[in-house]
């Protein structure tokens, strides 16, 4: 491209502009003049830095210097004239506009010869299984696989998916950088609150739809564009106003499930009487509220928005740390939680809660293995869990995000095991309840056998502790070998993969048939499928042995969780390959000899 030549692509905000692009616009004068001054602007510093960028590409590197001078073209160092090959370089000098020619000889080397790597399908690395996230049921692909390989049967594996993910996803960078310099500017300087911004309908994406995306998390994500009009920290500021929730509010939630709102479960005395000292000369537990009138008169929408957001969150967050978070006295937090909960409302949700009897059946657990037991949602309903509940309906025992109290009768209550002496740990065989019924033990439910604090042996997927695999070539493609002796009854790691619906899952079949690898594993009876063939770790490398293998996977429950444990059923040495019984229906009833 010729440097000098006038930029064609100037697009600045007609006068009369088209009503569906910009309409609203005219509602707010302000807002057009600002995001129309900001485009030209834009416009206008866009096209002489991309000059500038692009004079700064045509001048000569130093490597092309070195290349003049270098030993390759002196008698010296001159190679016999066979084995030799010569280059044509052009040097252009910016000031006298003179072009030199230049020569330049490239030595050949002699490369060793090695054999091509066996064949390989790379994947992404994660440390968690992850849903295959179908948008509103429908499948949206982001790539096409194996798109230069004309035995891929491309157009079956397409016939699956609603449209490619960049047609309705794709936004242009440089809107997004001007746009989000007009929302910055209509907030501090105009004193548009964000609903006033989005409420505007301008701009493809809401200043904030959760907490990854919205216009300015995606600029987040981009490295800063070196625009005058927008200053360094320009996200920054717009991120701070935003609440960020300390690590000790937000609980643990699975992936899989859908976040639920809790309820409140402290009352205004109990939490006067949390023990803790006050946090300020503002907080709540210094001040007398009787005679005070309950209001807040001088919040805007924004402190409205941050409270509400954090306590829908979490009800039982103590005014102290609202204050922090909300950035207003403790005292104010206080009151608008008497607002929103009211104390008797609590005070009769836990007498129900408590008083909830032990169901009389046996827990689905107590017969199925967990890969055969569909999860119910995490229940949320009002009152105690009885017959009503739908885990109770289900014979399933509520989970750590199940909404109802921890006294609640259908949860599970641990592993009565309790370690002895200061080293020895516990729950290392089936004596132990938890390992019987396959679940890693609760951090919350099994207090004897410190499973908080990790000298309980039934801890180790929720904590990452797998043996050592390295991956090389092996006899049927890439194969996962020990790096150190692994003992019986080890954690070798935990299979990852995307999680499917079946009924969604026939592309991947397609694909299956093509690079002839499967990476599937089955759960729930075949309702659910996990697939590392794009995204997994190293334990989607365990080849198949049907007599030798020295590997087991078992489906867990792991903190509410069904997960793929991979388990060593031997000793095995360093160095040795790692290998599972895939079963003979992932070969279609004809399993390879070993
Ligand atoms: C989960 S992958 C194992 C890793 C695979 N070798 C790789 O390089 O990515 C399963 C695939 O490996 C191959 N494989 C594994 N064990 C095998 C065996 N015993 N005989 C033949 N092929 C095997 C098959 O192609 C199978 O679909």
């Amino acid at each position: 491209m010729d440097s000098d030549t006038e930029s064609t692509f100037s697009p600045d905000i007609p006068d009369d502009l088209d009503d569906d692009f910009i309409s609203p616009l005219h509602h707010d004068e302000t807002a057009y003049h600002v995001y129309k001054d900001l485009w030209n602007n834009f416009y206008d510093w866009e096209r002489d830095h991309s000059k500038a960028k692009l004079k700064d590409l045509s001048k000569p590197s130093s490597r092309a210097k070195d290349l003049r001078t270098s030993s390759a073209v002196t008698s010296e160092y001159f190679p016999t004239h066979e084995d030799v090959e010569y280059f044509e370089v052009e040097d252009y000098d910016l000031k006298t506009g003179l072009v030199t020619r230049y020569t330049v000889a490239a030595e050949p080397f002699l490369l060793e010869r090695w054999d091509p790597y066996a064949r390989y399908n790379s994947c992404t690395s994660a440390s968690k299984s992850v849903p295959a996230n179908p948008v509103n049921g429908h499948l949206r692909l982001s790539f096409i696989p194996y798109a230069d390989d004309e035995n891929f049967d491309y157009e079956n594996y397409l016939e699956d998916f609603e449209d490619f993910k960049w047609q309705n996803d794709f936004i242009d960078p440089d809107l997004e950088v001007i746009q989000l310099e007009t929302a910055r500017r209509l907030h501090y300087t105009h004193n548009f609150t964000f609903s006033d911004i989005d409420n505007l309908g301008i701009f493809k994406f809401p200043m904030r739809e959760t907490s990854n995306s919205g216009l300015i998390w995606y600029n987040a994500q981009r490295d800063p564009l070196p625009w005058p009009a927008m200053p360094p920290g320009a996200i920054r500021q717009l991120q701070s106003g935003f609440i960020k929730l300390p690590a000790h509010i937000l609980r643990s939630t699975w992936s899989a499930n859908p976040v639920i709102l809790p309820k409140a479960t402290q009352t205004s005395q109990e939490m006067k009487e949390d023990g803790n000292d006050p946090c300020s000369n503002d907080c709540y537990k210094l001040k007398n509220f009787d005679n005070m009138i309950l209001a807040n008169e001088d919040w805007d929408e924004n402190d409205y928005e941050c409270f509400n957001s954090v306590i829908q969150l979490a009800p039982d967050t103590l005014p102290c740390d609202l204050a922090v978070i909300c950035k207003k006295p403790c005292y104010e937090m206080f009151i608008q939680r008497l607002n929103v909960f009211q104390d008797e409302e609590i005070i009769m949700e836990k007498s129900q809660d408590d008083g909830n009897k032990k169901p009389e059946f046996e827990f689905l657990e107590e017969n199925e293995k967990p890969m055969n037991i569909e999860l119910v949602q995490p229940c949320y309903h009002a009152g105690p869990c009885n017959r009503l509940c739908p885990c109770y309906k289900a014979k399933q025992r509520c989970q750590r995000s199940c909404r109802c109290s921890k006294k609640c009768k259908l949860r599970y209550t641990g592993c009565k095991c309790h370690k002895k002496g200061k080293k020895s740990t516990t729950c290392g065989d089936y004596s132990c309840r938890c390992r019987k019924l396959l679940r890693e033990c609760d951090p919350e439910a099994c207090r004897k056998c410190d499973a908080r604090h990790g000298r309980c042996s039934n801890t180790d997927v929720q904590r990452g502790k797998f043996s050592n695999v390295y991956i090389k070539g092996s006899e049927h493609g890439l194969g996962a070998f020990a790096a150190k002796d692994i003992k019986q009854g080890e954690c070798v790691g935990e299979y990852i993969g995307e999680l499917h619906l079946s009924l969604l899952y026939d592309h991947m079949a397609i694909l299956q048939k093509h690079i002839h690898s499967n990476y599937a594993f089955d759960l729930v009876g075949g309702i659910t499928v996990l697939d590392s063939a794009y995204l997994g770790n190293e334990t989607r490398y365990l080849n198949h042995s049907s007599n030798h293998s020295n590997c087991s996977a078992e489906v867990m429950l792991i903190n509410g969780e069904q997960r793929i444990v991979l388990t060593a059923i031997r000793n095995i040495k360093a160095d040795e390959e790692l290998t599972l019984n895939y079963g003979s229906a992932y070969w279609e009833g004809k399993p390879p000899e070993d």
